[in-house]
């Protein structure tokens, strides 16, 4: 559906789109300095200029290395969705909840355009907000939320309209990659890397989003609602990288492996959904495993359109300043899509439940000490964990750690057992699974 009826976005070389910016952290001050750098490149393109006219953060006084003087200063980001001047708010607070949520609300249901880089507010919020969006006639682009730079919306929700996909997903968080590729590359603590994610911007205004999983989560959730259907975000198998160490690093390596935090899902046969976010193990020599620092990849797979891989900065002023960018100048070009791109159907379905997947995966088990190998083998057996090969390993500090992996096998038993061997006298710290991913 393209729609131009909004007045303020028609097509016009007369009249500027009026921004109106809230947030102006690495990203909301990212989109003015691109503006500013690229003003006549943008209005060639768009075919009428774009011109910033409010803003609003928390703190006025903070100095963000720009001259934010010809802007009009907003007290209360709300009060964006209610300036008369303002065509498009651009919401770059972040957050699922407030003030994020309620201004987006009251912009669409003012009739004014959205722009958010907020995959929280689109992952969980989505359905109501389709909803505003098409009653008030209101467009609302998130090109940003996903996988910074690169274009995953528009592919999923444009070029590949045209097929039914099977499989989508990939690494999709910035900070995550970061990390991990910082631990193998340099040996760095798990904690180092991460406060130099946050000091370049890439993490989340709590960090545990990222590594936790919970923002490759909502980003999952986002493509798979366009690609397959919307989905309950509860419903959504979610695993972090904490558990993973410099040693799980090294003994995958040897195996022929690198770890990634992927977020993966499937159209079942019946039409369902198998989604699931997790540290997995991919092969070294694979794309997924060439993918590294803040970069992230996406691929995903249809009957007609084969495999598409996609790939570049995930996080990061610049990379998602641009994304940010594209629909501005879409919406300065007088598009208007739906939010899904299709009328999603009343109720979101449920995830195939992970319990019921079957998958091979990597085990460290850290032992107590005088802890032998057989006994522990004797342990996995009693478990029903098939395993392909194991073998013991000592650290310099002299922790010792079994190392398997496993034949396929239900991830419901695989869990049930690591809760069981986590209680279990012979660890000597909670036991890591990762998961074997054999991605196109
Ligand atoms: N950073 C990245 O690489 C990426 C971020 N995103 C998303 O973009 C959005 C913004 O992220 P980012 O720029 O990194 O975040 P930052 O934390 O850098 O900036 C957030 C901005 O929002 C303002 N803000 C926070 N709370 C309030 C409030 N209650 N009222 C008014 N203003 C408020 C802050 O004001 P003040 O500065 O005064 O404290 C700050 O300017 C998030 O949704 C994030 O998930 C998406 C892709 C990549
Ligand atoms: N915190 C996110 C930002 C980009 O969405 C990341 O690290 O990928």
């Amino acid at each position: 559906m393209t729609n131009t009826d909004s007045a303020p976005l028609k097509r016009s070389h007369s009249t500027p789109l009026r921004l109106g910016i809230a947030g102006l952290g690495t990203v909301g001050i990212g989109v003015i300095r691109l503006l500013r750098a690229h003003t006549a490149l943008i209005t060639q393109r768009t075919g009428r200029s774009l011109e910033i006219v409010a803003v609003s953060a928390r703190n006025r006084q903070r100095d963000r290395g720009e001259d934010l003087s010809a802007f009009r200063w907003h007290e209360d980001p709300l009060s964006l969705a209610s300036d008369p001047d303002v065509d498009v708010v651009v919401e770059l607070i972040g957050g699922a909840n407030n003030p994020a949520r309620k201004l987006v609300t009251t912009a669409l249901e003012n009739g004014k355009a959205v722009v958010t880089a907020n995959k929280a507010l689109i992952a969980l919020h989505g359905a109501h907000l389709a909803q505003l969006s098409a009653e008030h006639n209101a467009p609302l682009y998130y090109e940003a939320a996903v996988a910074g730079v690169v274009p995953a919306v528009k592919v999923v929700r444009e070029a590949l309209a045209g097929d039914q996909l099977t499989q989508l997903g990939g690494i999709m968080n910035g900070t995550c990659n970061f990390i991990l590729s910082e631990m193998e590359e340099t040996g760095r603590a798990f904690g180092d890397v991460l406060k130099e994610a946050q000091e370049k911007g890439f993490a989340e205004a709590d960090p545990s989003t990222d590594v936790d999983g919970w923002d490759t989560a909502h980003k999952l959730a986002i493509l798979t609602g366009i690609a397959f259907q919307p989905i309950d975000f509860e419903s959504l198998d979610v695993r972090g990288i904490r558990g993973v160490t410099s040693p799980d690093i090294a003994y995958t390596k040897e195996l022929g492996y690198r770890i990634k935090l992927l977020g993966v899902a499937h159209r079942t046969k019946d039409g369902g959904v198998d989604a699931s976010v997790q540290p997995c193990l991919v092969p070294l020599n694979s794309g997924l495993a060439q993918v590294g620092g803040a970069f992230n990849a996406l691929t995903t797979v249809g009957a007609f359109s084969g495999a598409v891989t996609l790939s570049g900065q995930g996080a990061g002023e610049g990379p998602t300043a641009t994304a940010v960018m594209a629909d501005l100048i879409d919406l300065g070009r007088g598009h208007h899509l739906p939010l899904w791109g299709q009328q999603p159907p009343e109720k979101a379905a449920l995830c195939v439940p992970s319990d019921t997947v079957e998958g091979a995966y990597y085990l460290r088990l850290s032992l107590a000490d005088n802890v032998t190998e057989e006994s522990i083998n004797a342990l996995l057996d009693e478990h029903k964990i098939p395993l392909k090969h194991a073998s013991l390993r000592k650290e310099a500090n002299g922790s010792l750690h079994f190392v398997c992996v496993t034949h396929p096998v239900l991830a419901g038993t695989l869990h049930s057992t690591l809760y069981a061997l986590g209680r279990h006298e012979s660890l000597s710290t909670a036991p890591l699974a990762l998961k074997i991913e054999a991605m196109p």
